[in-house]
């Protein structure tokens, strides 16, 4: 089957508070939604480079997503999720492939009626359990670690910068006094660390309460040295994209997990490979988002649980940091995890009046 039109629209929504990404704070999400139709039958994708992070800007995106829609031979229909990145041209931006799989594999599960991306899995995850993000001063971490809590979460994601390094011990201590063992720690660091203060800072941590640190180093291959140190094993974010070969040289014991953001790790079929690779190292693979709306947190929350029967805490709490979302109904969390086919369901039907149409066309 192949889409007969397409149409691609803006949006623009306001986080409730400012988000951090890397050394600067972003307060309004810029993004753009495709959609792929045919006949009644509509499948969405979204393509939202995040600034940053991601190497193009929205309208680098704008102009790809237009130039490879307008001549792409797209088919959908017996699509899996390893296979719908084959008809699309190599060297696409990462935010552009993403957007396009997702489309086609949306619209392939209006079609046909079910969302079938890897075949072989006998039963996903109905319930995916959420990694709630901490972030910002002590009184502000601690009183947002309380009150998801009592929602029910139960994985926390705390960021840590190198030039912070003291705020972020007191917070780990104080998480530790309040929450103890009912909780799971995660850890960020965005490559801020040297080797030296990394291992400083995790020495003077209480190991068995963290899971991992994603990303302590700004250079990667320092971490088979610092997990020796301290115990605390890490977990790979930029590392896959930024230098995809590093992955390779580390042993599979240091690694907590995969961090996996479709959207810069290069798409979903891309995304998917890295996850079986992940498990085939014994290692968690932990689909998480780059803040983008609802509309990818349900497909995402429908791809993480096609991966594991048990999937790990995802990254996809993110959704909770908009003001308004573009879903028509909203994403909620149940006790700290998504309902896979409500929030999958609720992602493909987005509320129009948020969406600015910038062009559309009949293939
Ligand atoms: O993983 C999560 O829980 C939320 C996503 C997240 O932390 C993030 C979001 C945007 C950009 C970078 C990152 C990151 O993991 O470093
Ligand atoms: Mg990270």
């Amino acid at each position: 089957m192949k889409p007969l039109s397409v149409s691609i629209y803006r949006y623009s929504l306001p986080f409730i508070r400012p988000v951090p990404v890397g050394s600067r704070s972003i307060a309004t999400r810029e993004g753009l939604v495709l959609c792929l139709q045919h006949g009644p039958f509509r499948g969405y994708g979204e393509t939202a480079p995040l600034p940053g992070l991601h190497e193009e800007c929205l309208d680098d995106a704008f102009g790809e997503l237009e130039a490879v829609l307008r001549h792409a031979d797209l088919q959908t229909g017996s699509l899996s999720a390893l296979t719908v990145s084959e008809q699309l041209p190599n060297n696409l931006l990462p935010s552009v492939r993403t957007g396009i799989e997702m489309a086609l594999l949306n619209l392939q599960a209006a079609w046909t009626g079910s969302f079938i991306p890897l075949p072989g899995i006998p039963a996903p995850a109905d319930r995916l359990p959420l990694n709630a993000l901490l972030f910002g001063d002590t009184p502000t971490v601690l009183q947002q670690a309380a009150a998801l809590y009592r929602r029910g979460y139960r994985t926390f994601k705390l960021k840590v910068q190198a030039r912070n390094a003291d705020t972020a011990l007191q917070q780990i201590r104080e998480l530790d006094r309040s929450f103890g063992n009912d909780v799971l720690l995660r850890l960020d660091s965005n490559r801020s660390f040297d080797r030296n203060e990394a291992r400083e800072f995790l020495s003077s941590l209480p190991a068995d309460r963290i899971a991992y640190i994603e990303e302590p180093l700004s250079d990667p291959s320092g971490i088979p040295e610092l997990v020796r140190r301290t115990a605390i094993r890490c977990a790979l974010d930029e590392t896959l994209w930024q230098a995809p070969h590093v992955r390779h040289e580390l042993p599979d014991s240091c690694l907590g997990a995969y961090i996996l953001k479709p959207a810069r790790t290069g798409g979903i079929s891309a995304t998917t490979r890295l996850a079986l690779e992940a498990s085939s190292r014994g290692s968690a693979a932990v689909i998480s988002s780059v803040y983008e709306s609802g509309i990818s947190i349900g497909f995402y929350a429908r791809l993480a649980s096609l991966l594991s029967r048990t999937p790990t805490a995802c990254g996809i709490d993110t959704f909770r940091q908009f003001r308004q979302d573009l879903p028509l109904t909203p994403i909620t969390s149940e006790s700290g995890a998504l309902d896979v086919e409500t929030v999958w369901q609720r992602s493909r039907t987005p509320d129009e009046s948020r969406l600015k149409q910038l062009s559309a066309w009949t293939l």
